[in-house]
């Protein structure tokens, strides 16, 4: 008589055990993935499996088999517990299953060094690199808590790797068996882990009897002409890699402590485990990501408007040269991972199948950062716009500082009462002040600034000069800006007490004050009037360059 294959012992256990199936066959693909193909057609409602619950390893089953590891993870007590049945061969209830898993599982977690290029700069590196670490400690403190009659060396890494990678890559949801069971916990179901996924793929699976001792059914939802591969629909968990995962960085941030708290009171969060990590898909920009970008970006003046605030809605918009900054960050941001997905260069033909999965994980990651980074184009394009068609109506929030915080009707009537229908191309410059700008319309003192200053080295006092200067023209296109700035500066100088820090600075501009502008009176007497640049007119300008300009280019955003 022929020996039996594997398959054949497996299938034959399945009915042993009161499991039936019809008109399906097991195969491998092109690639060497298994799957599952109908020999005749399936018609729509046609029950083709059922498999009893019986044949199932659950965390129950593994947690009483071995009481004493009662604190580790489900996941960790059912790996060891499969090893365990593995080690066991046919003494063992589940062999004709676990000798037909696969041998090698390409998870990630086993990937070579040549394999990981593939997913070098890749969110799914990151990961994969954090959870074999953590996964190594549980193996080590996993080898110390063994059954006696187990040798730590007939469990290696390798095989706990497999047997993990067995359950990360097959296992099902344990409220398959039981829907009414709380708390996440897994099972692996020999048949059903079989099929692949398909999203969208019509099928029901629908159980019946007791959690001992009833069986699931797989019903097509459609007919499966003969010959086809028969799929299932894992359900769209199953697409956890179809997003790009962002963790904006405030540990360089000297005001890291404020800006947690703003984010804290505002209740801004991701909603996922780690609150800082947010989740962009082809179709959905989180927008609790760009609340908290806008406070990541917050200059001091901001962050001490908004150290007390409470309603997050408020971070919905901070003020113009805030958003500027958050959507420039924004941008650098999604085009750095960008550029670094792109730099890796990676044999495209050839290739085992894990590293084909891992170039189209990588093509994907791509398409999303892609479809970001133009959708954030697009939100700049259209906040320029508004500022341009702001400054040529003239308008200004009624309160400087120009927040949202301070000017909270103003700002929210923006939204809906300005209309963008202008299709000119209007660029940054034209909506900030630049000292290129200023500097154009003032070739007297363009010709002072040319002659003694750098502009890519000195643009700070570039452009504290310009301010200074420029507010001394009764009809700069900024007076209603500079007024309302000096306004309120005034006000606040005389209820704020001076810090040590603020004393220091302002020692630290008067040396600078005094290092040059006498001799610059001196040299040029028309244009550096003392009246005019007087060293509290350089503290005025000081204020604005620190409450109210962004970098790259250097300019005030006077709105
Ligand atoms: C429940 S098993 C499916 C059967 C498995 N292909 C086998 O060889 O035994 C799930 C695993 O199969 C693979 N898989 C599932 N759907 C797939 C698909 N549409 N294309 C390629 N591989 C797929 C993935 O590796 C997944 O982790």
């Amino acid at each position: 008589m022929l020996q039996e294959t594997a398959m054949e012992t497996y299938l034959n256990w399945i009915k042993a055990n009161g499991g039936t199936f019809k008109k399906i066959e097991f195969k491998h693909d092109s690639l060497g993935v298994g799957c599952v193909y109908t020999t005749q057609t399936v018609q729509e409602d046609e029950n083709f499996a059922t498999v009893p619950f019986k044949l199932c390893i659950t965390e129950n089953l593994a947690r009483k088999a071995l009481p004493d590891l009662g604190s580790f993870s489900g996941r960790i007590v059912q790996t060891l517990y499969l090893l365990l049945q593995r080690h066991s061969r046919e003494d063992s209830f589940y062999w004709p299953y676990i000798n037909i898993l696969p041998k090698v599982i390409k998870t990630p977690l086993v990937f070579d060094d040549h394999d990981m290029r593939f997913i070098q700069n890749t969110n799914l590196e990151s990961t994969t690199r954090e959870r074999k670490a953590a996964l190594f400690l549980d193996f080590e403190k996993l080898l110390e808590h063994l059954p006696e009659e187990i040798d730590k060396n007939d469990i290696t890494w390798e095989d706990f790797l497999w047997g993990y990678s067995v359950f990360s890559s097959r296992s099902f949801p344990y409220t398959l068996i039981d829907p009414t069971f709380e708390g996440s916990s897994e099972v692996l179901f020999p048949l059903v882990d079989a099929l692949n996924h398909k999203p969208n793929t019509k099928i029901t699976w629908s159980r019946n009897g007791d959690p001992e001792t009833g069986s699931l059914s797989f019903v097509a939802g459609q007919a499966i002409n003969a010959g086809e591969e028969i799929f299932n629909n894992y359900g769209p968990k199953y697409n956890e890699f179809d997003h790009v995962a962002v963790k904006p960085n405030f540990s360089q941030d000297p005001n890291q402590e404020t800006k947690l708290n703003i984010l804290k009171q505002c209740q801004v969060s991701s909603d996922n485990a780690d609150p800082l990590v947010f989740y962009f898909h082809r179709n959905n920009m989180p927008r609790a990501f760009f609340k908290l970008m806008r406070v990541l970006v917050m200059n001091s003046l901001e962050t001490e408007h908004y150290a007390m605030c409470t309603d997050g809605n408020l971070l919905d918009f901070v003020g113009y040269r805030n958003e500027i900054t958050m959507i420039s960050m924004t941008l650098s941001l999604f085009k750095s991972k960008l550029y670094a997905l792109k730099s890796v260069q990676l044999e495209k033909e050839h290739i085992p199948y894990w590293q084909t999965f891992a170039l189209m994980y990588r093509a994907g990651q791509e398409d999303i950062l892609d479809i970001t980074i133009k959708k954030v184009e697009e939100m700049k394009h259209s906040l320029i716009q508004q500022m341009h068609q702001e400054e040529k109506e003239d308008k200004i929030a009624p309160c400087a500082p120009f927040l949202s915080i301070v000017n909270p009707l103003y700002f929210q009537q923006q939204d809906s009462s300005i209309e963008l229908t202008s299709n000119e191309f209007v660029t940054l410059d034209t909506v900030v002040m630049t000292a290129k700008r200023v500097l154009n319309n003032d070739a007297t003192f363009a010709a002072i600034i040319s002659e003694n200053f750098e502009p890519e080295e000195e643009a700070d006092i570039i452009m504290m000069l310009c301010l200074v200067r420029e507010n001394s023209k009764p009809d700069s296109r900024f007076r209603r800006f500079f007024d309302r700035v000096t306004a309120a500066q005034s006000n606040s100088v005389t209820s704020a007490p001076a810090t040590d820090a603020a004393a220091e600075d302002r020692a630290e501009l008067k040396e600078m004050y005094d290092s040059m502008i006498p001799a610059f009176h001196e040299a040029y007497p028309d244009v550096f009037d003392l009246k005019v640049f007087s060293f509290e007119a350089f503290v005025w300008a000081d204020m604005i360059l620190n409450s109210y300009s962004i970098e790259n280019p250097l300019a005030i955003v006077p709105l």
